[in-house]
């Protein structure tokens, strides 16, 4: 089919004169639209990070000129629009007898939006339809295509059933699915890939009590000893037991590198890259004495505000840690250090469309500098747990290769089967743990998964 007449919402042909001035900015529901359709173009187009667009204070300013209920909307819209961003691709493709020319990305963003909007939020879709056509209408750069706009929409509207029953193609641009196909195996992949079709659920670690917390919450207890609970609206901060600090926030899979440093008791520790701090609270909960570093200013203070609401006193530093001269050397040090984010992606879907091979390999870059430093920082004998959350070897498996390459003071202290139950699951044959979004199924799929990890535990030779 080829679409290429302009039309109205109702089908009829477009006659609104060419001097209607700023026709859109009164129609109730537009600025979402175009707010989202800006920041999708921040995104996938300036490779800008969603979280930072979307921030309350320094956001985009098209989002912060937004009421609160426009703002969850424009987010909502995003997410859906980046989670399954191959799926509408290829729903815009099959209604084009040839692509859209390269130069009509706001248009792409446009359509995007509003297929969102179609195929997987609440949103009536006669109000989607229609406010794209006005969208398009409203700007220079996609006026002449409102009729292909409404008539991709339409017939996307007419086939919802037909396209969400397929089973879903990979959301993921091609580069990714070859290395997790090269990390993973094609099943392991494909399994993590299906994963990230379906939102994270909420994860607590819990001071203490979980099967109580559990009940609170209205959640489980995981095997790992996180409390989950799937995500539902409302806020966090009105959930019991947040004023009270008896929990925080934390992948299931976020928690473990702190287990693995083993018997804290009474130590001296440093988490190194430490904020927004929730392995730094539970290496104090486990009794460590933690210094929590970090090189943010505004990281350092939510750690602040999260470790004085959960009660747990660290010595808190705004330092980089490449440079960082401690009075003595620690007996052991967390590294948490800064990565792609590939194994976070069910949470924050943009990082797909944002990360490229060429920044991983930056990444790893840091990640080594960082360990290295980290190493001069512990005591002879001391651990380092070296932990991220990406998906990618690079980072991970093979970064361990790298350092002990290197620096022949380090050796990898791997962990026994059983030596830590709740990361027996998650071992590799060399000792050291990986977690993907397909493991801990669970029948109900908003209660499964965790998020991809890596961790490791290395010893500074005595
Ligand atoms: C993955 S986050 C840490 C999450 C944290 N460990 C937690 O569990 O809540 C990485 C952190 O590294 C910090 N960072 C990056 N480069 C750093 C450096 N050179 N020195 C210290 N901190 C750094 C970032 O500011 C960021 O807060």
């Amino acid at each position: 089919m080829v679409l290429n007449q302009a039309r109205t919402p109702n089908g009829s042909a477009n006659r609104r004169p060419s001097s209607f001035a700023n026709p859109t900015s009164d129609i109730p529901g537009l600025p979402a639209r175009q707010a989202a359709a800006k920041l999708l173009a921040a995104v996938v187009d300036a490779r800008t990070s969603l979280d930072g667009l979307t921030d309350e204070e320094h956001g985009h300013p098209a989002y912060r000129a937004l009421e609160g209920r426009d703002r969850a909307l424009v987010r909502a819209i995003l997410i859906s629009a980046l989670r399954f961003r191959g799926t509408i691709q290829a729903a815009i493709s099959n209604q084009l007898d040839r692509p859209l020319p390269g130069n009509a990305l706001t248009l792409s963003h446009v359509l995007h939006v509003a297929i969102a909007q179609v195929l997987y939020l609440d949103v009536p879709d006669r109000a989607a339809v229609d406010l794209a056509v006005e969208q398009a209408k409203g700007d220079p750069r996609t006026r002449r295509f409102d009729g292909l706009v409404n008539g991709v929409l339409r017939s996307i509207v007419r086939r919802k059933a037909q396209i969400l029953g397929k089973t879903p193609i990979a959301n993921a641009p091609d580069w990714f699915v070859a290395r997790l196909n090269e990390a993973y195996g094609e099943e392991r992949a494909k399994a993590i890939l299906t994963a990230h079709l379906t939102e994270a659920p909420v994860d607590f670690t819990v001071k203490d009590d979980p099967a109580g917390w559990a009940e609170k919450l209205g959640g489980i207890v995981l095997p790992t000893g996180t409390v989950r609970v799937a995500r539902r609206e409302g806020a966090i901060a009105a959930l019991p037991g947040y004023e009270d600090g008896a929990w925080w926030v934390q992948d299931a899979a976020a928690a473990l590198p702190a287990l693995i440093m083993g018997d804290v008791r009474g130590k001296r520790v440093a988490d190194l890259c430490a904020a927004p701090g929730g392995k730094t609270a539970q290496l104090i909960q486990a009794g460590a004495e933690v210094t929590a570093l970090d090189i943010s200013r505004s990281r350092i203070k939510r750690l602040r505000t999260n470790l004085e609401r959960l009660d747990l006193p660290a010595e808190v530093v705004e330092a980089d840690l490449s440079v960082y001269e401690p009075a003595e050397p620690f007996d052991a040090v967390l590294l948490d250090a800064p990565c792609s984010s590939t194994g976070t992606v069910r949470r924050h879907p943009d990082v797909l469309w944002t990360k490229s091979p060429e920044e991983i390999e930056k990444l790893a870059a840091v990640q080594f500098r960082l360990l290295k430093a980290a190493v001069r920082l512990v005591k002879p004998g001391g651990r380092i747990v070296f932990s991220n959350c990406s998906l990618d070897p690079v980072e991970g498996e093979q970064m361990v290769e790298r350092i002990l390459a290197e620096q022949p003071e380090l050796e990898l202290e791997p962990i026994a089967p059983g030596e830590i139950p709740v990361v027996d699951a998650f071992l590799t044959p060399t000792g050291t743990v990986r977690t993907t979004p397909a493991d801990l199924p669970h029948e109900d799929p908003a209660l499964a998964g965790m998020d991809g990890f890596f961790a490791a535990r290395l010893r500074r030779r005595g």
